[in-house]
């Protein structure tokens, strides 16, 4: 469910030539134009989907071309960046920067101009609205995983990005926060784009974007793309092993 009066955030266009880590091509040239609110992304281990939302974010260059927002370079303009793209990190311990909850959320909105007593105060209101008033001055690191999930996926929702990326968002938490989270998340009027090793989570998407070896191997509607998903990680499963994966 989409707020229907909602405006539409601004497409990402991407045009852009091979994207190489450590001298490897992990994403082959892209061609895509992302207008859609709710996209999923899915494809095996190791295929280039997490690389593929740092390409989005404008993390990480591609060897020419752009990833843009109404004509803005995102590798470039990093501050126009930071409003319009958040990402959400598969591993919350590669988001966290700040040793206590408050400082965490309250970071984001700092990027974004806010003033540190306001960023704290924006920070404890959602940490209330939470029913986690109480995590306010706790240490980070004493969170469990679920919870560091939870943080960073709270900071993300803060910051208000026109577009979403995350990264198997619900891995890692317990069944009552993932019920509320989708409830959440699907009401956002927000581009939401969604990694995720679930196709039963995927059936609401409005297009689902599969990727294989750094390359996008189908690209359409839920109905077209999961059926040969599914069949081809079914077919796949009936091995004992990987024996064609190179990396
Ligand atoms: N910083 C890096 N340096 C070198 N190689 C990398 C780096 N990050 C990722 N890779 C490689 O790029 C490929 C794609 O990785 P990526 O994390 O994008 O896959 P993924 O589809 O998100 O996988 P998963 O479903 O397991 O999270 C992998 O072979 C990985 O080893």
């Amino acid at each position: 469910m989409i707020s229907p009066s909602a405006p539409s955030p601004a497409p990402i266009r991407i045009s852009c030539g091979r994207v190489l880590l450590a001298g490897r091509e992990i994403l082959a040239p892209l061609d895509l134009t992302l207008s859609e609110q709710r996209i999923g992304v899915i494809g095996r281990n190791g295929s280039g989907k997490t690389t593929f939302l740092r390409l989005l974010a404008g993390l990480i260059p591609a060897e020419s071309g752009s990833v843009s927002v109404n004509g803005a370079d995102l590798a470039r303009e990093r501050k126009l960046a930071l409003r319009q793209i958040g990402i959400l990190f598969q591993n919350p311990d590669h988001q966290i920067l700040f040793p206590t909850v408050e400082e965490e959320l309250a970071f984001g909105l700092r990027q974004q101009g806010l003033s540190q007593s306001a960023a704290l105060a924006h920070a404890h209101q959602a940490l209330r609205a939470e029913g986690r008033a109480h995590w306010a001055r706790m240490p980070v690191s004493s969170l469990s995983g679920g919870q560091k999930q939870f943080l960073c996926l709270l900071s993300v929702l803060m910051m208000a990005p026109s577009t979403l990326l995350l990264d198997e968002p619900f891995s890692g938490l317990d069944l009552p926060t993932i019920f509320r989270l989708k409830r959440r998340l699907a009401a956002l009027p927000q581009r939401l784009i969604t990694i995720t090793h679930d196709p039963a989570s995927l059936e609401e998407a409005q297009r689902l974007i599969w990727i294989e070896r750094g390359a996008v191997l189908a690209d359409g509607p839920p109905a077209t793309v999961l059926p040969v998903f599914t069949s081809e990680m079914e077919r796949l499963g009936a091995f004992d092993a990987d024996t064609d994966l190179a990396g």
